[in-house]
């Protein structure tokens, strides 16, 4: 299966050259040229089976060339095996109809791990493979950063440069990051917002001779890889609640983009879900998008949900390029509009296209710490502030049948955010034991102004110097 960037101007490339490739040359993000279709039945079987053996399916469908068959199943079980619940991604339900999906058990307590456990390991049989090394780059609002840190530290074909938001992620997210031991990975503070930071990453993505020298990946869900590896447990969700035969909502707490498009291809693969229902916290940017049709970043104010403090969301790209029926040209045009005009507005077709399928609310800050409170009174459940975000919007329904179950992702554990919870519930969720020292490691993390020159110039001394090191 070969991979066609939204920007139409790259040419097409099988999955692992995806996978390495990270942003398009074109500028653009890379999806699948179709999406392979379950059957119902397969579908309907994976109630009860086991996540590595449902992700065998559903990745077995996407991934293909020389990562595909007993490789693919060995690092898919490898993968999940770093999960403290034996079920992976378990669901539990806070009241009539409404389910938390826990995809926070794997080993930095967001649903990131997911897909980033089993990216580091198709990067390093493929570098390996090939005989190649790479300079991984990732921006992050807090937990794609931990994650890939978790995944890619110690890897020996590998150098990984990880900016953050100073100041501007929680304090576990942090240490996560930085109280980490490991030559080849590399913190970084910027000066700036989480939308700096990524448009520095495509920056140096867009910057040839930077991005040879330093054979830069990506591990955001820039990477088709991540969003692909997402997809999975919208599978295992609906059919533990009847589906393909009764239809699902996802209600999805979302920044950039990339987990609610993950909910989008596991429907294009055969999985009826009703509705997808986008929950913004205040920098509720997709939120208006979808209300009036007009793509208009404003600044990102910071609130108790961080990871979502995001503004321009990258993924959204990839849902322009198939509401516009996949035409490039199409989402050139409106990209461009972006970077001059700082907006651009989607035209009524593709709007209502979009419109058919998802829905969007934004939650504000109070709505926030209101909803922590109400589920822990209710339900006796603690919700990190984003699950919470995405909790409130599934209660408001829009667009939504009440006889349809809603399926929210729990994207972080409360343990994440102790003070957000604590402020209101009272209680203080203590952090698992493999990560009960984490605040008495030691850090180490780099101060750079959010320029692409200086983050440039740090990345190719550390680099190299790495490289030095293990040569
Ligand atoms: C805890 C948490 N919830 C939700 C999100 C939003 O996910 P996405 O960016 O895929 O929309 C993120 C970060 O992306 C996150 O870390
Ligand atoms: N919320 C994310 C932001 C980056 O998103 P990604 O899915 O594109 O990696 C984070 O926590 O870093």
């Amino acid at each position: 299966m070969l991979h066609v960037s939204t920007r139409g101007e790259a040419p097409p490339i099988g999955f692992a050259d995806a996978l390495l490739t990270g942003l398009a040359r074109d500028g653009g993000l890379y999806m699948p040229e179709r999406f392979p279709v379950l059957a119902p039945e397969t579908i309907a079987g994976f109630a009860g089976r086991r996540f590595a053996d449902v992700a065998k399916t559903v990745l077995g469908a996407l991934v293909d060339g020389e990562l595909a068959g007993p490789d693919l199943d060995r690092m898919i079980e490898a993968s999940y095996a770093t999960f403290r619940h034996p079920a992976v991604c378990p669901l539990v339900q806070i009241g009539d109809n409404l389910f938390v999906l826990e995809l926070f058990h794997g080993p930095t307590l967001a649903f990131k791990d997911v897909a980033m456990q089993l990216l580091g390991q198709l990067m390093d049989h493929v570098l390996r493979a090939r005989g190649q090394r790479a300079t991984i780059v990732g921006a992050t609002s807090g937990d794609t950063g931990s994650a890939a840190v978790e995944a890619f530290r110690g890897l020996s074909q590998v150098d990984v440069f990880i900016l953050y938001p100073h100041g501007r992620v929680s304090e576990v997210q942090r240490r996560q990051m930085t109280g980490v031991d490991a030559p080849n990975v590399h913190a970084v503070a910027l000066e700036g917002t989480f939308d700096d930071a990524q448009a520095i990453v495509k920056g140096m993505f867009n910057h040839a001779r930077f991005r040879d020298e330093m054979q830069l990946s990506g591990v955001n869900s820039i990477n088709w890889a991540r969003v692909a590896a997402q997809a999975t447990y919208y599978f295992t969700a609906a059919a533990s609640l009847g589906g393909p035969h009764r239809p699902v909502s996802f209600s999805v707490p979302t920044g950039n983009f990339g987990d609610v498009l993950a909910g989008y291809v596991a429907k294009r693969m055969g999985l009826p879900i009703e509705r997808l229902m986008v929950a913004t916290n205040a920098n509720d940017i997709l939120a208006r998008t979808l209300e009036s049709g007009a793509y208009e970043p404003r600044g990102v104010v910071p609130t108790a949900s961080p990871s979502m403090d995001i503004q321009v969301s990258s993924n959204f790209e990839r849902l322009l390029f198939e509401a516009y029926g996949r035409d490039g040209t199409a989402v050139r045009r409106l990209m461009a509009g972006l970077q001059q005009g700082r907006r651009f507005m989607i035209e009524a077709g593709p709007l209502q296209a979009i419109r058919a399928e998802f829905s969007g609310s934004a939650v504000d800050e109070a709505a926030t710490a209101d909803e922590i409170g109400r589920t822990w009174r209710e339900a006796g459940y603690l919700l990190d502030p984003h699950t919470a975000v995405g909790v409130r919007a599934a209660r408001g329904g829009l667009g939504h049948d009440p006889a349809t179950p809603v399926v929210v992702l729990g994207t972080a554990h409360p343990a994440k955010f102790p003070d957000a919870v604590e402020r209101a519930t009272g209680v203080r969720p203590p952090l698992p034991p493999h990560l009960a020292d984490l605040m008495d490691r030691p850090e180490r993390f780099t101060v750079l102004p959010a320029e692409q020159g200086a983050v440039e110039a740090f990345i190719r001394d550390r680099g190299r110097a790495v490289r030095g090191a293990a040569a």
